[in-house]
């Protein structure tokens, strides 16, 4: 049966995932953010948009909860990769699949795609490439002031762009209270994922998240990618590091190439239909 959504959780960080194959919707940044409502629509993190296909290859839009469209999203591609083993579209242990920031590469762990690996490439610490303003430098340990606090950042691109604060005791209040400023900071023209980071150990790290589009969020692959590619940059932790956030655990390892690994769960929420009132105002244009 062809539902039009499909809902699932990676650590608390939850998609949508609309399949244009089984259902037409017309994702304008009105509808998206009517979706992603958590009062007045299904309410979720943001929404996955595929399969894609071109000739063999499959990929998928990240699309967030304020109707921006994200390059990359770690938490999304495993929870994609997910949707395509439920529904039948792949049949193998590995695949790629291409999105706006990059290929990435799946390795299902388990049969049912609940434990999943995914290379997230490379990461690039180069202001022209996250962008960050200003003169061509890798912003290593870069001083911002936000409400009068002066702020230690590193940052770095996985596909999209994240801030890396170094922070003593990261918690929820921290991130809704300094995250907006520096996600929308002039120093940012795309504007900016953010992380605090709180180095626990040589293969231990915490960090609280304010997602570029989204706010906060219990979890998220790409930040942990960063965070955990940032804290090895500046020489804190060893190449493999568990990432500890409100919604749990992710495991990222530092190859020699530099390609970023991560694994971490995925949880089925359900599927279903809108209602023909929410349909009616999604498709009323
Ligand atoms: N809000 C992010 C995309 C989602 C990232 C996150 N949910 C993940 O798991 O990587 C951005 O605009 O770059």
């Amino acid at each position: 049966m062809n539902f039009h959504f499909y809902k699932y959780h990676a650590l608390g960080n939850d998609y949508i995932v609309i399949d244009p194959n089984k259902a037409g919707v017309d994702l304008s940044e009105e509808n998206i953010r009517l979706i992603c409502h958590r009062n007045f629509g299904i309410g979720s993190d943001g929404i996955l948009v595929g399969p894609l296909f071109q000739g063999k290859s499959i990929s998928l839009r990240i699309l967030n909860p304020d109707g921006s469209e994200a390059e990359k999203s770690g938490n999304g591609v495993r929870i994609f990769s997910r949707y395509l083993v439920d529904e039948g579209y792949v049949t193998t242990k590995e695949f790629s699949l291409g999105t706006v920031g990059g290929e990435v590469y799946v390795e299902l762990l388990d049969d049912k795609g609940s434990q999943i690996r995914i290379d997230m490439g490379t990461v690039t610490f180069q202001s022209t490439n996250i962008p960050v303003t200003g003169p061509e430098r890798e912003v290593l340990n870069e001083e911002l002031v936000v409400h009068g606090q002066r702020l230690v950042t590193t940052c770095v691109s996985i596909g999209n762009p994240h801030c890396i604060v170094l922070y003593d005791k990261p918690s929820r209040e921290t991130a809704l209270d300094l995250g907006p400023t520096i996600e929308n900071h002039s120093r940012f023209p795309n504007r900016i994922n953010v992380q605090f980071l709180k180095v626990l150990d040589r293969n231990n790290i915490q960090i609280e998240i304010w997602e570029r589009g989204a706010g906060y969020t219990l979890a998220s692959g790409s930040s942990s990618c960063a965070a955990a590619s940032a804290a090895y940059r500046l020489g804190m932790v060893d190449n493999e590091i568990n990432v500890h956030m409100p919604g749990g655990l992710i495991k990222v390892d530092i190859q020699n190439g530099g390609h970023v690994f991560m694994t971490g769960s995925v949880t089925q929420v359900g599927k279903g239909f809108f209602s023909e009132e929410l349909w009616a105002r999604i498709q009323a244009k």
